[in-house]
């Protein structure tokens, strides 16, 4: 069904690449309702940095403009002026905002999705917040228990069964109960939002080989395989725990029809390599719909024209599909 919501877009952190790439697609005709949250000016200087025309409309509710250049917004100011490519630590509260007001008004049935495009951790906790990602934002944020990250490309979607965590703290995360409530929310939404009927799901271990029988790590052996054939009995297609290098082979690949890696970097520059411009970051196990790009914040670009949209385009059409197939909210 067409959206009669708008999709809503943060513009995650204003030094960084988010406004040129809400810039870029507002260059587009769009065939559904769309929304930005952002700071005017930042919008309006880094168009002329650009070198962009965009009629900038302060947004309404029930506003369905879609014609190429033109560009709604919802203003939520920046506290410090902007410089493209520097970050400020007295602009995180502002990003903090926009993705306040993005998951509070898709919980309030305003928006049909959230789409975030990048922020940076590092500054947010530089100004004396704690903040791991968006994933865990907006999972406690909406009172989510059991947020799973989940990246998808063309022919590959891996999540992820621990997400923002220091190396030295994954093997003591993955635990019997944790690892269950991953696996549960992940086979749940490949049947609710990819409509997979029985999700064949590949499981990797956690250590080289997957512990080797033991010689090399005992998470394998103790915790991973004995819930797995636990769940198995339940129905659940889950084979592992694979080693990840095998694992991440063609001939594997095509027994499945999701990867769990471990941690994020056992995961996700697999998938960077496949996909890289063109992938989807979702969130799984929340309330409401919300993708994100493949990509960080790439101050390098910001103000250059030099950004590729190719993961925001991919990301707010997830968006618009998972959200065309949710049953309407009454207005
Ligand atoms: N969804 C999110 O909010 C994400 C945020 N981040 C944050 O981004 C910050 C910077 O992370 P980095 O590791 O430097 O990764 P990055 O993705 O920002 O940059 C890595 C390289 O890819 C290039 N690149 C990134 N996006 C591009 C695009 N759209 N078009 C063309 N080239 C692009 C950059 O120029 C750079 O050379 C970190 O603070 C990190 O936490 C990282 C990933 C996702
Ligand atoms: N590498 C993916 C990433 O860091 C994005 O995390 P999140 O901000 O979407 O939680």
């Amino acid at each position: 069904m067409p959206l009669s919501r708008p999709i809503a877009l943060s513009c995650g952190e204003p030094a960084g690449i988010g406004p040129d790439l809400a810039l870029s697609l507002a260059q587009q005709d769009r065939d559904y309702p769309l929304v930005l949250l952002g700071d005017r000016s930042v919008l309006a200087e880094r168009a002329d940095a650009l070198g962009l025309t965009v009629q900038l409309h302060a947004w309404e509710d029930g506003d369905t403009a879609r014609e190429a250049g033109h560009l709604s917004f919802l203003h939520i100011p920046v506290h410090s002026p902007v410089r493209a490519g520097h970050l400020d630590p007295v602009n995180a509260a502002h990003v903090i905002r926009l993705l306040e007001i993005g998951c509070d008004g898709c919980l309030g049935g305003r928006f049909a999705a959230l789409v975030t495009a990048p922020l940076h951790k590092g500054v947010i906790n530089e100004a004396g917040r704690s903040f791991s990602g968006h994933t865990e934002f907006l999972a406690e944020r909406s009172g989510a228990a059991q947020p799973v990250m989940m990246l998808a490309c063309p022919g590959l979607r891996v999540a992820l069964a621990t997400t923002h965590l220091p190396l030295r703290q994954v093997a003591d995360a993955i635990s019997p109960k944790g690892l269950e409530s991953v696996i549960r929310v992940l086979h749940a939404d490949l049947r609710r939002l990819f409509a997979i009927d029985n999700p064949r799901i590949l499981v990797c271990g956690l250590n080289p080989h997957a512990g080797e029988g033991g010689h090399l790590g005992h998470e394998e052996g103790e915790i991973i395989a004995p819930l797995l054939e636990r769940l198995r009995r339940e129905g659940m297609q889950l084979n592992g725990p694979l080693p990840a290098d095998t694992l991440f082979t063609p001939k594997v690949l095509e027994q499945g029809d999701a990867v769990l890696a471990m941690f994020h970097d056992q995961g996700l520059p697999v998938l960077k390599h496949k996909g890289f411009g063109k992938a989807v970051n979702l969130t799984l196990g929340l309330p409401i719909i919300r993708t994100s790009v493949d990509h960080g914040t790439a101050l390098d670009l910001a103000g250059s024209g030099r950004a590729d949209a190719g993961s925001l385009q991919a990301a707010i059409g997830l968006a618009v599909e998972l959200a065309e197939n949710q049953p309407e909210i009454p207005s």
